[in-house]
């Protein structure tokens, strides 16, 4: 049987008062791509840093391909994009991409980021400016290159097309396909459920802190007797 890439069972999570999270439960099989929606502040984003172990579970417990969350090792297969990517604004592109490539041990191949780079839509001149001089678009162009380079099984992206010009969704859309056919598990968040319904096998809603709905898209759109699915995110909401 093969191992989740990821499951979190009976996840809790409260911040002093508030309680966010309320035992949510949540199985991505490996080699999937997989869509987390929610409106804002449904703790999507609290969801993806409790995975991270970026903060302490109440209750519950996360698995990364059956290595409980807390070990390092576990974190190892997984690339991690986060919803506010602001990297060091002193340093150059390639210097930021140079560093996160080093701290995974791997090499910097320029030929390698040029690709990259160029499959994003971000100029190569970019590579020498410094990041204080980056549009919004253009920085969230390159927190993707520096993770997508990376080549993992996992890739945990928090709104990734957070920023992007209409030519760069669908270049990022491509990026995703490709990985999904190589075999990567993708699990991401996205206000753009058109997004989710054209690149997710699965997805969830989350609401209230439970997950209202896991499924297929046309699932989705099935048990809320929807034509579309934000009729169908709507009813689920309601
Ligand atoms: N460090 C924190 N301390 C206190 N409350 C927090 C903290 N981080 C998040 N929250 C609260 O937890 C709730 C969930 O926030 P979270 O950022 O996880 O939502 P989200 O679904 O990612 O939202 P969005 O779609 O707007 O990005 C919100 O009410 C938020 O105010």
């Amino acid at each position: 049987m093969n191992v989740p890439a990821l499951r979190l069972q009976q996840v809790t999570k409260r911040y002093g008062a508030a309680h966010v999270l309320h035992g949510v439960d949540l199985e991505l099989r490996a080699g999937e791509c997989f869509g987390l929606v929610g409106v804002n502040g449904a703790g999507k984003t609290s969801l993806i840093k409790c995975m991270l172990d970026f903060c302490a579970l109440d209750g519950g417990s996360v698995e990364i391909f059956g290595q409980p969350h807390h070990r390092p090792a576990a974190r190892q297969p997984l690339g991690f994009l986060p919803e506010r990517f602001t990297p060091p604004y002193y340093l150059t592109g390639a210097d930021f991409i140079r560093y996160l490539l080093t701290l995974q041990g791997l090499p910097y191949d320029p030929q390698a980021v040029a690709a990259m780079l160029a499959a994003l839509d971000l100029d190569r001149d970019a590579l020498k400016r410094t990041v204080r001089s980056y549009s919004k678009g253009m920085t969230q162009k390159l927190g993707l290159a520096a993770c997508l380079l990376a080549r993992k099984p996992l890739y945990v992206l928090d709104e990734p097309m957070s920023g992007l010009d209409p030519k760069a969704r669908a270049l990022l859309k491509d990026q995703l396909r490709s990985l999904h056919q190589a075999g990567s598990t993708v699990f991401l968040t996205s206000h753009a459920l058109a997004d989710v319904d054209e690149l997710c096998d699965r997805m969830a809603i989350l609401h209230g802190g439970q997950i209202r709905f896991s499924g297929t898209p046309a699932e989705c759109r099935a048990q809320f007797g929807a034509a579309t699915l934000e009729q169908a995110f709507l009813t689920c909401i309601a």
